[in-house]
C-alpha cells in the first residue's frame, strides 16, 4: 500500500554517494556537466554538520556532482512533513497547558530539576542536553497526551498497489482506498478506558513515573509499521526543548480562561482562529 498523501515529487531513485560519510578534501570544482547537476566544493561541506549540509553530502557523488532534484525532494520533504505537524502539535499542547495550569506547573518543575538552575533563558537551553531531555519523562507523556487528543495528521488514508487481505481478514482491491482515522482512535473508550476524552499524562507513565509507550497501532500519532514518521525522535526532542524552556521561564494562560477553541479541518490539525494566550515572566532569580 501507499500512503494516498501527496509525497512531493520523489521520484528519483535515493541516490548515495559511495563511501558516505567518507570525507574528502578534494576543493576544486568546475560548472556542471549534466543539466541540473552541479559540481561543489566538496571541502567547504564536509567541514559542517548542520541537517542542509548534511543533505548535500549524501546527494553528491564522489566526483563531485549533486544530484539537485534528489536534494529538492529531501528538503521539501523535511519541511512539509518536519513544520507543520509539529506547529500544529505544539500549538495544541499550549492549549493544554492553559487549560490543565497543575500539567503545566509539574512541567516547570521537571525542566528546572532536568536543566541548569540558572536564570538565564540561554544557559538553560544549552544545558537541555539530550541527557537532560530523556530525564524529562512527565513531559514527554505530557506532549504524547496532546497527540493522543489532537494527532497534527486526523486523517490519514493509504491506497492498495495491489489485491490484498488486511491482518483482520478484510480484502481489499488493488485501487482500493482504506482511512485511518487518529483523532476517532485517541478518543475511543475501547482503546483507552472510560475516561478517554481527559487530558491526563498520566495514563502514559508507570509507577515511577516513568515513560510507557504504547503500541504505534493503537497509538498512531506517527502512524505505524514500514512507513512511521521518520522524523518522530527529531520532533520530540524539538517540542521537548521548546516546551522545557517556555514553561520553565514563563507562566501560559488563555487571554479569555473560558475560551474553548475548535480545530479546523485541514490537512493538519489546526486551532480555528488561532490561540490568544498571555505568557508572564516567572521571575526566576
Ligand atoms: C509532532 C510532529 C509530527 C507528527 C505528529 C508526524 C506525523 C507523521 C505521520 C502521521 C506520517 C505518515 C504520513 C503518511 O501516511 O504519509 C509522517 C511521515 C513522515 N514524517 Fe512526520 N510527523 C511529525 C514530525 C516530523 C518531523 C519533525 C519530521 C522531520 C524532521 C518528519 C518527517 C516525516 C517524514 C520524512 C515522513 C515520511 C515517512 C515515509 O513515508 O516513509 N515528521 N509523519
Amino acid at each position: 500500500m501507499r500512503s494516498g498523501r501527496c509525497r512531493g515529487s520523489s521520484t528519483s531513485a535515493p541516490r548515495r554517494r559511495s563511501g558516505a560519510g567518507s570525507r574528502s578534501s578534494t576543493s576544486s570544482c568546475t560548472s556542471a556537466s549534466v543539466p541540473g547537476r552541479r559540481r561543489y566544493r566538496t571541502a567547504t561541506l564536509v567541514s559542517k554538520d548542520d541537517l542542509l549540509s548534511r543533505f548535500i553530502q549524501a546527494t553528491t557523488s564522489d566526483a563531485g556532482e549533486v544530484d539537485y532534484k534528489h536534494l529538492r525532494d529531501m528538503i521539501l520533504n523535511i519541511v512539509m512533513a518536519g513544520k507543520d505537524p509539529t506547529a500544529g502539535a505544539l500549538a495544541w499542547f499550549l492549549y493544554m497547558m492553559c487549560k490543565h495550569p497543575e500539567v503545566q506547573e509539574k512541567i516547570s518543575e521537571e525542566a528546572a530539576d532536568a536543566g541548569e538552575a540558572t536564570s538565564s533563558i540561554d544557559d538553560f537551553s544549552r544545558s537541555l542536553t539530550e541527557e537532560a531531555l530523556n530525564k524529562m519523562h512527565y513531559l514527554h507523556a505530557a506532549l504524547t497526551e496532546t497527540l493522543r487528543l489532537y494527532p497534527s495528521l486526523p486523517l490519514d488514508n493509504k491506497e492498495c498497489f495491489s489485491d490484498d487481505i488486511l491482518p483482520n481478514g478484510f480484502s481489499v482491491g488493488k485501487g482500493d482506498i482504506v482511512f485511518y482515522a487518529p483523532y476517532a482512535m485517541g478518543r475511543m473508550e475501547r482503546l483507552w478506558g472510560e475516561d478517554a476524552i481527559v487530558f491526563r499524562p498520566e495514563r502514559w507513565l508507570n509507577e515511577r513515573g516513568e515513560f510507557l509507550p504504547e503500541s504505534p497501532f493503537k497509538f498512531t500519532a506517527f502512524q505505524a509499521g514500514p512507513r512511521i514518521c521518520l522524523g518522530k525522535e527529531f520532533a520530540y526532542r524539538q517540542m521537548k526543548i521548546f516546551a522545557a524552556v517556555l514553561l520553565r521561564f514563563f507562566v501560559l494562560a488563555l487571554c479569555d480562561k473560558d475560551e474553548s477553541v475548535n480545530y479546523r479541518t485541514m490537512i493538519t490539525l489546526y486551532i480555528d482562529q488561532g490561540l490568544h494566550l498571555t505568557a508572564t515572566a516567572r521571575g526566576i532569580v
